[in-house]
Order: structure tokens, then C-alpha cells, then sequence
């Protein structure tokens, strides 16, 4: 039987759920629901007359591994390949990261010699606590916090700092709440299977999904890509996905179309937008942030809802410089600051590194980001309602200033207040998921979650989520 889905969320994971859905004949119908009055959710950019562009979420993307490999063999299909703007890891942004501890920069090692050396801000060699580590015995914990898990096999000194500076650079989050298991997969399973992650990173643990290279994944590849970017910004992705689905007759795209509420009809739902219309659907993929389904289900689905609740959210202030010439005394991606440095700041990208082909054209200039909040920003800055736009302009400038020694004006910023931007997946993680998938199973919900709030918040995990939700229903596309 032909089935009708609508999708909720027109963010990127969102987008992807419907590409995936459309190319399969057994779908008939697929809807896209969004609120707002653009698709692409945190994938957004401001593009200035002069060429300049400047990006308020992601960044860069990893082209690594299967998840990586995925969102290539989409931006290639999507013909977007000639607007790729790659970043080898021979590039000095690849090389050069920096943290920002005791009032100075100090560069992460990214060679050997840089661990084998004692290099501050750390007070030993980083091989020291790599070597020690194998020695380590496995935990016996189904989860445990990043930073305790990071302490326990490598030391406290590295979970205070590079680990605590990893975390606030991901997840804008606190690696003491953050659970290992759901926010690197990767080091949990190395100790469960190998008990080491050393020996779990030599020798691999576990088998994560496969997916076939194309050309552009194979290039990537070939050339070392350590990210990539879109010559008009991250945006372009969201648009080149709406513009291919709408060339589509199987699938509506609905824009300004919030949704209020989801009433089970038995063998399907019937959707209430706020405007009062109605849609009707076999099956329904929320791609919408966990609280926001939590709000829409009906009121049957309370302890679904409850789960979905749980999961929280933290804010990020995301503050965009541009400045006159070439002004940065280092060279690199950005620099990270440490929690037990500066709570409210969280680090800064120096995006004319990676991206110089997002500047203005002429004369020569320099753009930053700097990112503010997150799990501290209450703390810093109070209700994210009641702080003012100068307040954080002014924040993001003074640390510029007191970092990198710039105290030259900013010609051009923008200030954005990213409201519950990151969804925290905090120790019990994976336990509510289990969950969450197991009422919607129990209870027979044609209900699938897809997007940043289950399964990781990078592009490619989003993205990712949106094929597995797809495929859930209509099996491999
Ligand atoms: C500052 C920042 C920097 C980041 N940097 C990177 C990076 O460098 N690399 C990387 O890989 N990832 C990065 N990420 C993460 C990544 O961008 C996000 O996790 C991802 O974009 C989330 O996509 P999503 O579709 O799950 O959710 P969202 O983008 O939140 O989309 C959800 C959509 O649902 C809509 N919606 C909400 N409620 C309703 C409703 N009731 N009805 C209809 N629609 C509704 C919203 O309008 C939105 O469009 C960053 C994120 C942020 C915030
Ligand atoms: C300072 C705050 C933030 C910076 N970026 C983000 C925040 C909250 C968000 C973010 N950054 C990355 C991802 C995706 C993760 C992935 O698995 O691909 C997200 C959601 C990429 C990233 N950024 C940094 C690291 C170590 C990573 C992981 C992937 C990689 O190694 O490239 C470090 C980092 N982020 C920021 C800065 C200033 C910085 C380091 C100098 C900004």
C-alpha cells in the first residue's frame, strides 16, 4: 500500500527525511511541515552584497566516515559539488587549534612531537597518560559523564581541560553532565570491546554502517579533506534540498505552517496547524526538537512526552566580526576556553582561516565568531530574554581584545541569540531513547524521531537520522 508521511521540521533533518521518502515508490505522498517561514533550521548565513558571508550555526563539516560519506553522496547528488570549498588537513586551520587557559593561547599537539613533550597548558606528556591507559581496567558502568570516563582512563588534568574544551566546542555543553555513551559513541564502545580507547582506536571496535563512496566522497578522501564548507555558506544545502524537493510532484513543502497538535486516528494522525488547517497522514516523522513534539502529542502520549521533555536544550549567544586587514596574531581553526577560565565563553573561530573565500572581495579582512552561553549562560548572563544584543556584542569584543590582542572596532557584527540551539545529551541518554522507542513500538505509533535531539548533533548524524527514519518505513532507498 502506497502510504501518505508527513514530516515535521524543515530543518536540515528534517529536509533529509523527505529526500530519502521521495525516492521511494512506496510513498505516494510526502508533506513537510515547517514553522517558520525558511527551511534549514540552524544551517543559516548571511550573505552580504559584497560577498561576504557569514554563518550563525555550522561551520564546517566532516567528510569522515560512513556518516560523512552519506552527506557527500547527497551534496553530489544535489549538484552542488562545483560549490564545495574544502579544507585539507594539511591546512594550517586542520593543524592549529588552540585553548585559551591561564590568559594565554596555547596550541593543541597535532604531531607527535607534541605529545611526546611536555606542552602547556598540560603539566606532562600527553603519551604519558595515552600509554597508561591501555594499562587501565574497563568500567563496569552502562554510562558514565565525559569528564568522569575521560578521568578515570586518561587523567583529571586532561578531562579539566581538553576535555571540558571539546565539549563546550560540540556541544556548547558541560562534560561533567554530558554522558560518554551518547556523545562519543566511538570512546565507550573502544572500552567496552577492546577495554582501551587507545587500542580501540589502532585496532577498531564494533561495525557502524556502510555506505558506497561517490566520486566527490572518493575525492574527499584522495585530497585529505578534514571539512568542507559551500561557497554562499552552509545555507546553500538547505536550499539546493528544498529546491529538489519541490521539483518533485510526490512531495508539498509548507512553510509558515506550525503544527499544534497530532491526534492518533487509529491508522494514522490528523495534523492541526496553528492556522486551523488540517492534514491527514499514514505515518509521521518528527524532525521537530524533542520539546517541541513533546507539546504537539496528545495527551494519551503523556510519558512519551515526559521522556521527550527530558531531553534538554542549552542557548548560545553566536556573535559575528568583521575587522579591517589582517589582524590575527595566530593562525588556526579558533581557539576553545576551558570552563574553569571563563564559564560564559566559550571559544572563538577565526573563520577567514578555514574560509577565506567568504570574505568580502577588495581590501583585506579578517571574520571571527565568537560563541558565548550555553550550559553557563544563565550564570553569565542571566534569562536569555532579558539580555541585550550590546551587552553581547560588547562581551564577545572584550575577549577578542583580552585573546588575540585586538582592540581595533569591529567594521561589521551581528549578534544572534540561538535559543535552545544544542540539545544536551546528559548521562542516561541511550536509557531514554530505549524508552522513548520502545512506547512508540509498544503502542503501535506510526511515529518515527529523526534530528539532533536522539542520535547526535552533528550535520551528518542529522542527516543520518533522516535516511534511517526513511528507510524504517520504506526499507534501503
Ligand atoms: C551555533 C551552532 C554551531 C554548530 N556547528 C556545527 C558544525 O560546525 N558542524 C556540524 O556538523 N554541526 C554543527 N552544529 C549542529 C547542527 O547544525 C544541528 O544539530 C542541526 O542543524 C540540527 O538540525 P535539525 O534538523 O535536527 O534541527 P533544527 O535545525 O532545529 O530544525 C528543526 C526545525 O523544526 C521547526 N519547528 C519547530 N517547531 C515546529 C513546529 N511546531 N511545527 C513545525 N516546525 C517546527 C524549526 O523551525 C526548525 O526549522 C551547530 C549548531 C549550532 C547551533
Ligand atoms: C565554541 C563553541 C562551538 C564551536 N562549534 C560548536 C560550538 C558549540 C558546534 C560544533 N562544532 C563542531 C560540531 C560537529 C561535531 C562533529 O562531530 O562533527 C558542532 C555541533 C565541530 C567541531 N568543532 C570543534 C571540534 C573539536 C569539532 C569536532 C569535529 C572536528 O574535530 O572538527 C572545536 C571548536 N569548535 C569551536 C571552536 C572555536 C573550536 C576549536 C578551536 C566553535
Amino acid at each position: 500500500m502506497q502510504k501518505t508521511v508527513a514530516v515535521l521540521g524543515g530543518g536540515i533533518g528534517g529536509l533529509s527525511a523527505c529526500y530519502y521518502l521521495s525516492k521511494s515508490p512506496q510513498v505516494s505522498k510526502v508533506v513537510l511541515l515547517e514553522g517558520s517561514g525558511r527551511c534549514g533550521g540552524w544551517l543559516s548565513s548571511t550573505r552580504r552584497e559584497d560577498g561576504a558571508v557569514f554563518e550563525h550555526g555550522p561551520r564546517g563539516v566532516r567528510p569522515a566516515g560512513a556518516v560523512g560519506k552519506n552527506t557527500l553522496n547527497m551534496v553530489s547528488e544535489l549538484g552542488l559539488e562545483p560549490e564545495v570549498l574544502p579544507v585539507t588537513y594539511d591546512h594550517v586551520a586542520s593543524k592549529n587549534r588552540f585553548l585559551y587557559v591561564g590568559g594565554q593561547l596555547h596550541k593543541m599537539p597535532s604531531s607527535l612531537g607534541g605529545v611526546i613533550r611536555t606542552v602547556p597548558p598540560f603539566s606532562q606528556p600527553i603519551l604519558q597518560s595515552v600509554l597508561k591507559e591501555v594499562l587501565i581496567r574497563r568500567g563496569e558502568e552502562e554510562d558514565e559523564s565525559v569528564h568522569a570516563f575521560v578521568s578515570r582512563r586518561l587523567g583529571s588534568e586532561l578531562a579539566d581541560i581538553a576535555i571540558d574544551s571539546l565539549c563546550r566546542g560540540v556541544f556548547a555543553g558541560d562534560c561533567r553532565a554530558l554522558s560518554v555513551r551518547s556523545c562519543f559513541p566511538p570512546l565507550y564502545k573502544a572500552e567496552k570491546d577492546r577495554g582501551s580507547i587507545v587500542l580501540g582506536m589502532l585496532f577498531g571496535s564494533g561495525s557502524g554502517p556502510k555506505v558506497a563512496p561517490c566520486d566527490l566522497a572518493t575525492r574527499s578522501l584522495k585530497e585529505s579533506w578534514a571539512q568542507w564548507s559551500l561557497r554562499k555558506g552552509m545555507q546553500m544545502f538547505p536550499e539546493a534540498l528544498e529546491d529538489a524537493l519541490r521539483r518533485k510532484d510526490s512531495v508539498e513543502v509548507h512553510k509558515h505552517a506550525p503544527v499544534n497538535t497530532l491526534n492518533a486516528t487509529g491508522c494514522g494522525w490528523e495534523i492541526k496547524l496553528e492556522d486551523g488547517c488540517t492534514v491527514m497522514a499514514d505515518h509521521v516523522i518528527s524532525a521537530l526538537p524533542a520539546k517541541s513534539l513533546a507539546s504537539v502529542l496528545p495527551p494519551a502520549a503523556h510519558p512519551l512526552s515526559q521522556q521527550l521533555r527530558d531531553i534538554s536544550t542549552v542557548t548560545v549567544a553566536v556573535v559575528n566580526l568583521e575587522y579591517e586587514g589582517s589582524i590575527l596574531p595566530v593562525t588556526g581553526f579558533g581557539h576553545l576556553v576551558p570552563s574553569s577560565e571563563d564559564s560564559g565563553l566559550l571559544g572563538v573561530v577565526y573563520d577567514s582561516i578555514p574560509f577565506p573565500e567568504h570574505n568580502r572581495s577588495g581590501a583585506p579582512s579578517t571574520r571571527l565568531t565568537v560563541m558565548m552561553g550555553g550550559a553557563w549562560f544563565q550564570e553569565a548572563f542571566g534569562d536569555p530574554d532579558g539580555v541585550s544584543q550590546q551587552r553581547l556584542l560588547d562581551r564577545a569584543t572584550q575577549a577578542v581584545a583580552s585573546h588575540l590582542g585586538v582592540t581595533a572596532t569591529p567594521v561589521w557584527s551581528l549578534v544572534a541569540l540561538l535559543k535552545d540551539c544544542i540539545p544536551q545529551y546528559h548521562l542516561g541518554h541511550w536509557k531514554r531513547l530505549e524508552t522513548m522507542r520502545g512506547y512508540i513500538s509498544d503502542h503501535s505509533l506510526p511515529l518515527t524521531l529523526a534530528g539532533a535531539s536522539y542520535d547526535g548533533v552533528a550535520v551528518n548524524d542529522v542527516i543520518f537520522s533522516g535516511r534511517t527514519a526513511a528507510e524504517g518505513l520504506v526499507g534501503v532507498v
